[in-house]
């Protein structure tokens, strides 16, 4: 059937039309079946939304659906009924907690990529493999299959150093320092990042405040040829694109079931040598004990091993969040006050480190020591700067330039004494809720950290928003549950809440 397109200012994570229900019925289609749609001797399948009283001689279409096919307003597009993807079958197969082979899972993949999966389908699969899990050959599978079905990064200087965080811990603007600090010192570092998964915002979301994270592989290959690195946004890439498209279901769900694949994916795609990875360790965090960190990192090593990647893991603290900043403005300024004063100590601890690491892997002695040099010495904020300009921002930027949510609340100490609890969850939810990543300015400032002494009266957090509806609903979080506990005595304390019985509250997802 030829039908004229209509623009819809909308996006989805696969490719959908809309159709009115009698055309619907003639092409024999329902809410959720696929068409095939055709211009311009290329052809892609969408999922069919049915409206009411849509023009008849019309067929609604998704911005990124004609971004693809490149339709504009009042095109005419061949449109007709097909079945269901076959990867439907095997998504079937792993929600019964059957194995999948290879063939499977490169159909599965590829058919995320070319968006024939509904996001509901979608939902199911990573539901599905957040229970049943998967195993090491499925996993190394994925991997493969993420970098062959999108572009790869073929840079000639060797070595590629490269650093990824499993994520989880609020506050871990690290990879803000680390890439300059590594840069700086003569290295090529082409960090891809993801948006925010389970977290109030990603390193894709943090740079993005500085710098514009959305490139071709040209584009990045030129500011990598300028400055050594790049921190820009791993979905904008086409490198192992299906990446990003199952980020966008396991965020509203807050699980991750793809971490390594996710992981390794994108360091394949980019030819990385030497990898640092970094397995933030502690409560309220993906990975909550030093034995379950040690059980990821075999996984990461055996996939690693049949890739041939150089891996160093490292379990890192994270009882807390890093730093004082969460979300996206307020990591980005805390970020640049780093490299400049070179507090707050544990972050500029924590990227001390993971650069050492990195530089100690490709043969430098006291790494450590390397790194804090090139912060103390200013080259690595000069180099954060350079790659600002390269990546179109202001190099200029200075911290207090920097937006935040003009709407603030902020919650006191009820009494004296020492900060013994501080709840990394909650305070990721808050930092969400106040309209993190999205809203940029929004997230959680924390003005104390574990064991500090605090007074009465004296600020604990400030949330930031730019929606005083979206402060409210925090400050109502606020009243039922509590970021930060401080108890009258200095070190343990044993009692942590008397918990009260509330037969009609939900109990929060598990991260
Ligand atoms: O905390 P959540 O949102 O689950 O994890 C996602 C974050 O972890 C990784 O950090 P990095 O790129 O190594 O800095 C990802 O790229 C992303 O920014
Ligand atoms: N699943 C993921 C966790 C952390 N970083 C990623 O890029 N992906």
């Amino acid at each position: 059937m030829k039908l004229k397109t209509r623009l819809l200012p909308f996006e989805s994570a696969n490719f959908t039309v809309i159709l009115d229900h009698n055309v619907a019925k003639k092409l024999d289609v329902k809410l959720g079946d696929r068409v095939i749609v055709r211009f311009n001797g290329r052809s892609l399948t969408a999922i069919v939304n049915t409206a009411k009283d849509f023009p008849i001689d019309s067929i609604g279409i998704y911005t990124n659906l004609a971004r693809v096919l490149g339709i504009s307003e009042g095109d005419e597009v061949e449109v007709e009924a097909t079945s269901p993807p076959l990867s439907l079958q095997i998504i079937r197969k792993k929600l019964q907690g059957l194995k999948l082979e290879s063939d499977e899972i490169y159909l599965l993949v590829k058919d995320i990529v070319e968006g024939k999966l509904s996001e509901l389908e979608l939902a199911a699969f990573v539901t599905a493999v957040h229970f049943q899990g998967m195993v090491p050959s499925e996993i190394y599978d994925f991997t493969i299959s993420m970098v062959n079905t999108g572009q790869t990064l073929n840079l000639k200087k060797k070595p590629i150093l490269d650093k990824h965080s499993l994520g989880g811990v609020p506050g871990d603007k690290t990879s803000l320092l680390v890439v300059p600090i590594i840069a700086s010192l003569g290295y090529t570092i082409p960090k891809t990042s993801s948006r925010a998964i389970t977290s109030a915002a990603g390193t894709a979301d943090r740079m993005e405040v500085l710098a514009p994270v959305t490139f071709s592989i040209e584009e990045i290959e030129e500011i990598i040829h300028k400055t050594n690195g790049c921190i820009v946004w791993g979905g904008s890439l086409n490198l192992a694109p299906a990446d990003d498209i199952i980020i966008r279901v396991e965020y509203p769900l807050g699980i991750d079931p793809f971490f390594i694949p996710s992981i390794l994916a994108k360091k394949l795609a980019v030819g990385s040598t030497h990898i640092v990875l970094d397995i933030p360790t502690g409560r309220g965090t993906k990975v909550k004990t030093l034995e379950e960190a040690r059980r990821i990192s075999q996984s990461f090593h055996e996939i690693a091993k049949m890739l041939n990647m150089n891996l160093q893991t490292v379990a890192t603290y994270a009882e807390e969040p890093i730093g004082h900043a969460i979300g996206p403005a307020l990591e980005a300024r805390e970020a640049l006050q780093a490299l400049k004063t070179l507090n707050p100590p544990d972050l500029v601890d924590k990227a001390a480190s993971l650069a050492g690491t990195l530089l100690e892997m490709v043969g430098e002695k006291d790494g450590y020591e390397m790194a804090i040099e090139a912060l103390k010495s200013g080259k690595a904020e000069k180099k954060l700067r350079e790659i600002i300009e390269a990546q179109g921002g202001d190099p200029n930027i200075q911290p207090e330039d920097i937006t935040l949510g003009d709407k603030t609340y902020t919650l006191h100490a009820n009494d004296s004494g020492f900060v013994y609890y501080i709840d990394n969850s909650f305070l990721a939810t808050l930092g969400k809720t106040a309209g993190a990543p999205i809203d940029k300015g929004a997230g959680v400032y924390i003005h104390v950290k574990l064991g500090e002494k605090v007074k009465k009266g004296q600020p604990l957090i400030t949330i930031y928003s730019s929606s005083s509806a979206k402060l409210q609903l925090v400050e109502k979080l606020i009243e039922e549950n509590t970021p930060i506990l401080v108890g009258r005595t200095a070190g343990r304390r044993m009692l942590l809440e008397k918990i009260q019985y509330q037969p009609t509250r939900l109990v929060p997802l598990e991260r």
